[in-house]
């Protein structure tokens, strides 16, 4: 665990509550350790629903969990993870059962603190309401809940003067900086469970140039915090689908305490939305059995490609959608390409078919078919390449993934060097420094790939 960190249990002024946190050094925050007080009544959410489908196919019947029930505060099969911890003084509480949140080998991250045993019905492990999260839709009209910025408030320019194609991320940024701003926010409480300036993985992967709108200024003033909050956007929020009256709109969500939960291909918890009471909800997948100092992970990547992989600054073995984005017009043939290699199969399933390999080919590995997948490519029928052309393409595909390589701000050998050398290296660190390297190594693989290609397909 970083050293800036150290876990304290504090009594509150306010009403003698207990709770552990975690003191921050990069960026103490204002409110010391007073608790926020109820916010106003919340206006009526205008959410009717959200959900992803895939997870509602594995949701259970909405009427798993009732509502919170003053003489029932808990499931009755399950204990509370540490009830007092999240009692902050807001109108609802986010509840926990049997978990508990402790920095591990890749962050913070989510443990079970007993055995579960296997249920035929998905079970409730935590539950956030509405009101603890900070939503913005994706379009217009933007919607914000809670609806912390004052009408006419400047951030509305910026969110105004942003690509709702390419700015989800900054938009939602600007609402966190804000609501650190806020006085006596729930998110400065938060705030201490979030990585700090040091410990983000994928602040190492942020633009060099990205520059602060001018008006965010006040709530950023400097470069790196800017960059802070928007790495904390990219790593931890989630896209929900939410319906409004008859509009149904994507939003960029940060869910507290969900957003501790690591990615795992063999997750045994997801997220679910329970529209009658405006909660997320996490939810052990139904026969899992959890044993007591289990990581609980829900599944990052389900259905979605490589871009995730990038938001989240990991790379992971089992990712069968290493991507990159290539902007320029050229292709290069598909069949073509893949014989050069022998490289078989249908697009979503290449593999490289070892037997058809004469004489020593250590060249064609795993990377060769990431370069297959995710070069773009052309195929009409018998159409056959023309060299002169396809040497053209892949001389263009060939520099876009040069420019790329020095977009970095540092270079293979480097990278290299940093995880070779013998000094102590943070763990969040090393992760994003290989998913750094090992993004520069496809490009590299790429780059490669398309000179042997060149020379084949010449003669
Ligand atoms: C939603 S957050 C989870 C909480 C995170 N551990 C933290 O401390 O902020 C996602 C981040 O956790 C880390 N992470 C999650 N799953 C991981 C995994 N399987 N391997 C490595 N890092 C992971 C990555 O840094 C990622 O950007």
């Amino acid at each position: 665990m970083g050293h800036s960190f150290e876990w304290a249990k504090i009594s509150s002024p306010v009403d003698n509550v207990f709770f552990h946190r975690r003191r921050c050094a990069s960026y103490p925050h204002r409110h010391p350790w007073r608790l926020p007080d109820p916010p106003p009544a919340a206006p009526p959410p205008a959410v009717e629903e959200v959900g992803e489908e895939e997870e509602d196919d594995d949701a259970p019947p909405l009427r798993l969990l009732e509502p919170p029930q003053e003489d029932d505060p808990f499931p009755p099969e399950m204990e509370p993870a540490d009830p007092d911890f999240y009692r902050i003084g807001y109108a609802r509480m986010m509840r926990a059962y049997g978990i508990e949140f402790l920095e591990g080998p890749d962050g913070m991250a989510v443990y079970a603190s007993r055995d579960v045993d296997p249920l035929r019905r998905a079970r409730v492990i935590m539950e956030i309401p509405l009101e603890l999260m900070l939503t913005i839709t994706q379009k217009r009209p933007w919607m914000f809940f809670p609806d912390i910025i004052p009408l006419g408030h400047p951030i509305f320019d910026i969110i105004e003067s942003t690509d709702p194609e390419t700015d989800w991320d900054l938009r939602l940024a600007c609402l966190l900086l804000y609501a650190f701003d806020v006085e006596d926010n729930f998110w400065q409480l938060y705030g201490d469970f979030l990585p700090s300036v040091d410990e983000c993985t994928s602040l190492l992967l942020a633009p060099k140039h990205k520059t602060i709108p001018l008006k965010l200024k006040r709530l950023a003033p400097d470069h790196e915090r800017f960059l802070w909050a928007l790495s904390i956007v990219q790593s931890r929020s989630v896209n929900l689908k939410l319906r409004m009256g008859a509009f149904l709109q994507d939003a960029n969500v940060l869910v507290p305490y969900a957003d501790m939960l690591n990615h795992s291909p063999d997750a045994n918890c997801f997220l679910h939305w329970r529209f009658k009471d405006r909660m997320v909800e996490v939810m052990i997948k139904a026969g899992r059995a959890v044993k007591k100092g289990d990581e609980m992970t829900i599944d990052y990547m389900s259905g979605v490609n490589s871009s995730f992989m990038e938001r989240y600054g990991f790379s992971s073995p089992t990712n069968p959608w290493e991507l990159i984005n290539f902007s320029s017009d050229a292709k290069i043939h598909l069949d073509s390409f893949l014989s050069v290699f022998n490289i078989a199969g249908l697009h979503d399933e290449l593999y490289h078919n070892a037997a058809l390999t004469s004489g020593e080919n250590n060249f064609v590995d795993g990377g060769v078919v990431a370069a297959a997948r995710t070069l773009p490519t052309w195929s009409e029928g018998d159409v056959p390449a023309i060299p002169s052309l396809e040497r053209k393409s892949a001389q263009a595909l060939q520099e876009e993934c040069h420019t790329m390589l020095e977009s970095f701000s540092t270079t293979i050998q480097q990278d290299q060097e940093i995880l070779d050398s013998d000094g102590h290296i943070r763990r969040t660190r090393e992760i994003a420094i290989k998913y750094r390297l090992h993004r520069k190594l496809l490009l590299q693989k790429i780059i490669d790939a398309l000179d042997i290609y060149q020379d084949k397909i010449l003669f």
